[in-house]
């Protein structure tokens, strides 16, 4: 039995890092997914092991379910309907069992994802022999929410194959799930989210399973659509940074000044609504669609400045801001910040002859541009191996 699933990356138009304290954000998916590929062995193979494949990284694991019982049968709850959060004892349970797989010290940060893939798998189908393989179109831990397709494309394998929901595996091509399995599929992937990030918002796991544009606040979504062409330049700075040490140090920063912290979240939170606005609002007489992209810049901007004041961006970043403003283009971090991807409005009459001049600039200073489709579908999932 095999099944694929994938899951988009998204970019944050505006609200990271605030939206962690409660403010509004909206993000939308992108045309680059994470895939995942779920094979259980037949009897004949005779395999007793969970086997998983990194292929971005260049790592494989091997667990024998004997010591898969071992180590998690106290602190895991196999086969269980209601999400569950993963706790410090179990958390110790699942590095000893990536530890002792010789991790090379280089790939540290991949650690994480393996305990997110290990709570998810065991928490949803028990101590079953499997093979998973993962690939991303998605540059890891560069802004573009690989942690949470990683988390929501294995949690849709893993549901599809579950107790959890019914889905006619007959079915051909790429297929959707119901809205109630969503939810579940959603709150599974924030718990492997939680593992990797500490103390995510929910944004990317939200936007990874359900697609297209949403606003976000204190855990709820809104769907929104945008009645402009949005059209970005994404840059990355190659810049390896960590969201879950980013997320923890806007939080150190609240705590030593929280007035002023507050202020900046809830001027996010303003700036937040009114680009959703702007997006929404059908571009009349009265206002054109030119002056909609000068008000979304503006916005953009002015997110970005208050990225600055929370203390995640990044020399890098700063590069790319100085080098589009010289085009008079707007930009912002997108994602944690610390490095990463960045996001250049282009507006719709800009020649690509202008177009071609910045990137050629960007990447002279050794980063990578690329654009990508916004707002596309959430996750899916293939029984019939021909995708
Ligand atoms: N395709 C993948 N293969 C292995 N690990 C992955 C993959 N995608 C994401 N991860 C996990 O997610 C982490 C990156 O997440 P994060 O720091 O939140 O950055 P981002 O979500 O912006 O890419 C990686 O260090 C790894 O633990
Ligand atoms: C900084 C934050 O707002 C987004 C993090 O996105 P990414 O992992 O950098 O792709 C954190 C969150 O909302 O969970
Ligand atoms: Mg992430």
């Amino acid at each position: 039995m095999e099944v694929k699933a994938r899951a988009p990356g998204k970019i944050i138009l505006s609200g990271e890092h605030a939206v962690v304290h409660g403010s509004t954000a909206v993000a939308a998916s992108i045309d680059l997914f994470t895939h995942v590929c779920l094979r259980f062995p037949s009897q004949t193979e005779n395999v007793d092991a969970l086997k998983l494949h990194l292929k971005d990284v260049g790592l494989e694991f091997s667990w024998s379910i004997e010591r898969l019982k071992e180590a998690l049968s106290q602190v895991c709850c196999p086969f269980s309907s209601v999400p569950s959060s993963c706790t410090t004892e179990s958390l110790k349970s699942l590095s000893s069992l990536v530890d002792e797989q010789s991790f090379p010290e280089a790939k540290i940060g991949i650690a994480s994802g393996a305990y997110a893939f290990l709570w998810l798998y065991t928490s949803i189908l028990g101590f079953k022999p499997a093979t998973v393989v993962v690939t991303s179109d998605l540059p890891l831990g560069a802004g573009l929410g690989s942690s949470a397709a990683f988390c929501v494309a294995l949690s849709a394998a893993f549901l599809s194959l579950s107790n959890s929901v019914s889905l006619d595996v007959s079915q051909k091509g790429w297929l959707t799930y119901k809205e109630s399995e969503l939810e579940l599929l959603n709150k599974w992937a924030f718990e492997g989210e939680k593992i990797i990030h500490g103390k995510p918002s929910g944004i990317d796991n939200t936007v990874s399973t359900y697609g297209n544009m949403i606003q976000f606040k204190s855990g709820s979504l809104t769907r929104i659509k945008t009645t402009m062409p949005l059209k970005m330049l994404i840059t990355n700075t190659k810049v390896g940074r960590n969201t879950k040490a980013l997320v923890a140090g806007v939080s150190e920063r609240t705590l030593r000044h929280p007035d002023p912290m507050t202020s900046v979240f809830n001027a996010v939170d303003s700036i937040s609504k009114e680009l959703s606005t702007v997006i929404q609002s059908p571009a009349s007489d009265n206002i054109s669609l030119t002056e909609k992209e000068e008000k979304l810049g503006e916005l953009m901007e002015m997110n970005q400045g208050l990225l600055q004041c929370m203390g995640v961006s990044h020399a890098s970043i700063e590069t790319v801001l100085r080098t589009t403003l010289k085009y008079k283009l707007a930009s912002k971090l997108t994602g944690a910040g610390g490095g990463g991807c960045v996001l250049t409005l282009l507006p719709t009459l800009l020649s690509a002859t202008v177009v071609a001049k910045v990137v050629k600039e960007l990447e002279s200073s050794g980063f990578q541009c690329f654009t990508a489709t916004i707002g596309g579908e959430g996750v899916q999932i293939c029984f019939d191996g021909s995708s």
